[in-house]
């Protein structure tokens, strides 16, 4: 019986499910297939616990195209409430979590009277330099940096890792037309070595950001954790917002970050779980042909 579970941070949703023993291996098209919202369950990503030498709890973040991720944090947080859910931790009882992307330290902070968590991540510390987030040329950073776009369209980067990598463009306001037809273009430009999670973001002073996320291996989500973090990071480098706790508002809702004078970050907001399932006999057997 193959279980999983599901829940969503602004509704940016994952499946939440156990690696040992799930008896078929996460490849790219198994992935597809689970993450498919006609054919298979249906998410922005899976969240796969696996053993950790270094941390309380091991985490895999796989991508609906079937890539693997370094951090995902809305996805953190979702597996937060998966191991509350099943007793692996309590509230108010900080862990930690070990991602490709580095350790995580988490901790559930509230759970209202209808399940909403508040669940608290320290992300990791941002950093600016091109050769972090694989961007081709010299080591540098990047200041609204023009990119040439295959369509011929420039725009201005600004590059930040928050342990995955991330492309922040700001802006006067939200084209959300034209973004959709640039995002794209930037997400799998040959210039970004493992490809990019791009915002477009529109500072609001003195503490907010609005941003509209892109994806690397999902496209449009309703939040990026992550990329909050990053917008929040470029923000504050740029001198775009005045105050070190950033509200970024994206269109599935609000997350908290604070970015620390060391560039290290705190990220918060919501998560809600869905519904615990379990793959049907029939599902697991074309897993398992899919090699
Ligand atoms: N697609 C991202 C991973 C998921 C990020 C997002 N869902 C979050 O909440 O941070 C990447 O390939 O780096």
């Amino acid at each position: 019986m193959t279980e999983f579970f599901k829940g969503h941070g602004l509704g940016n949703d994952y499946i939440a499910l156990e690696m040992d023993g799930l008896g078929f291996e996460l490849t790219p098209p198994a992935v597809r297939l689970i993450c498919d919202r006609h054919t298979g369950v249906g998410s922005d990503g899976i969240l796969a616990r696996v053993a950790s030498a270094t941390a309380d709890f091991g985490l895999r973040i796989f991508n609906p195209d079937g890539s693997e991720a370094e951090k995902s944090g809305n996805g953190l947080r979702i597996f937060a409430a998966y191991l509350l859910e099943r007793g692996d931790v309590g509230e108010r009882a900080p862990f930690s979590v070990e991602t490709p992307g580095g350790l995580v330290r988490m901790e559930v902070l509230s759970r209202s009277a209808d399940g909403v968590l508040s669940v608290e991540a320290e992300m990791g510390t941002a950093r600016f330099g091109s050769a972090d987030v694989g961007l081709a040329g010299p080591e540098r950073e990047t200041d609204d940096e023009p990119l040439e776009l295959e369509s011929g369209d420039i725009v201005r980067i600004n590059v930040v890792s928050i342990g995955n990598p991330h492309c922040v463009i700001f802006q006067d306001e939200l084209d959300v037309e034209a973004l959709r037809r640039r995002a794209p273009q930037i997400s799998t430009h040959p210039a970004f070595a493992r490809g990019v999670n791009v915002q477009f973001a529109v500072p609001v002073e003195p503490d907010g950001v609005d941003a509209w996320v892109w994806e690397r291996g999902a496209g449009e989500t309703r939040a990026s954790g992550s990329s909050a973090c990053a917008v929040a990071a470029a923000a504050v480098r740029r001198g775009m917002v005045s105050e070190r706790q950033v509200a970024v508002r994206m269109p599935g809702g609000r997350l908290d970050v604070h970015v620390r004078d060391d560039w290290s970050l705190v990220l918060r907001g919501p998560v809600e779980s869905v519904y615990r399932g379990a793959l049907t006999d029939g599902m697991r057997r074309r897993l398992e042909t899919l090699g």
